[in-house]
């Protein structure tokens, strides 16, 4: 069974999420020289400022220095564009570490391939590590995650077996080229967890978690993954949830 922790307000899920990133930090950083971690864009990113930068507890806990990021999924556009997962978490974590001794080797898309959306998908694909300690992802209001979205057109991304990163098209959230990890580098990772918040998650929070139509990505992760599967919620995206965690 997947863990679910339920939070009154966004500033206790962002504190307890600090935490659990940290403590998944410890255990990776016991048997390897680096925390090796892949994030999404969207509203995770200013979660992990919070509770990364912002935090006067943990943010001294953070051994940036020894952590490699890469992004679950990327936008198909220049790095400073408003867009792009990486800028969003330049703007928001990266440049208010004052201290550039204190810095994560962060690893975005190679936007030189912009136009050739395949090639930035294969390259990046390659560059990736294997195994992941840690996958943060996020959940849309349609049961997407990554840029691996439901329905007939993308269910070429949700099958794929053998290519790790795949070229993204017509995404329905925009920009419409992206790239994205596909369910193998999921099944490599040490510890998925999904961040959801807000009442714009009720109705697909309970799809999820009580219809458990796995024909939605966010609740095929949880069927498939599920004892390295945890969710840091809102008690607003859970209200309509019957199910108990
Ligand atoms: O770059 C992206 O678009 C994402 O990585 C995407 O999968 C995101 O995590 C969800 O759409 C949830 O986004 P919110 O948290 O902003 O609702």
């Amino acid at each position: 069974m997947v863990t679910v922790n339920k939070f009154s307000s966004s500033d206790k899920l962002a504190h307890e999420l600090g935490e659990y990133i940290i403590s998944k930090q410890e255990i990776a950083l016991e048997h390897s020289m680096f925390f090796q971690i892949a994030i999404s864009g969207g509203s995770l990113t200013k979660v992990l400022q919070k509770c990364l930068i912002d935090d006067p507890e943990l943010a001294p806990k953070v051994k940036w220095t020894q952590w490699k990021v890469f992004f679950v999924d990327e936008r198909c556009v220049p790095l400073d564009d408003p867009d792009s997962n990486y800028g969003a978490f330049k703007s928001l974590v990266l440049d208010r570490l004052t201290n550039n001794g204190t810095r994560p080797s962060v690893h975005p898309i190679n936007v030189k391939l912009l136009g050739q959306n395949e090639a930035i998908a294969k390259e990046y694909g390659e560059l990736m590590p294997k195994e992941f300690h840690l996958l943060l992802l996020g959940c849309g209001p349609d049961g997407h995650t990554c840029s691996l979205f439901p329905g007939e057109k993308h269910r070429y991304l949700i099958n794929e077996t053998e290519r790790r990163v795949m070229w993204c098209h017509d995404s329905p959230k925009p920009p419409s080229d992206r790239v994205t990890v596909t369910l193998p580098v999921l099944a490599d990772a040490d510890f998925i967890t999904f961040v959801a918040e807000g009442a714009s998650k009720q109705d697909i929070m309970q799809e999820i978690f009580d219809t458990k139509n796995i024909k939605l990505p966010c609740a095929l992760i949880n069927n498939k993954f599920d004892k390295k599967v945890t969710w840091f919620v809102n008690d607003e995206a859970f209200t309509k949830v019957k199910s108990t965690f």
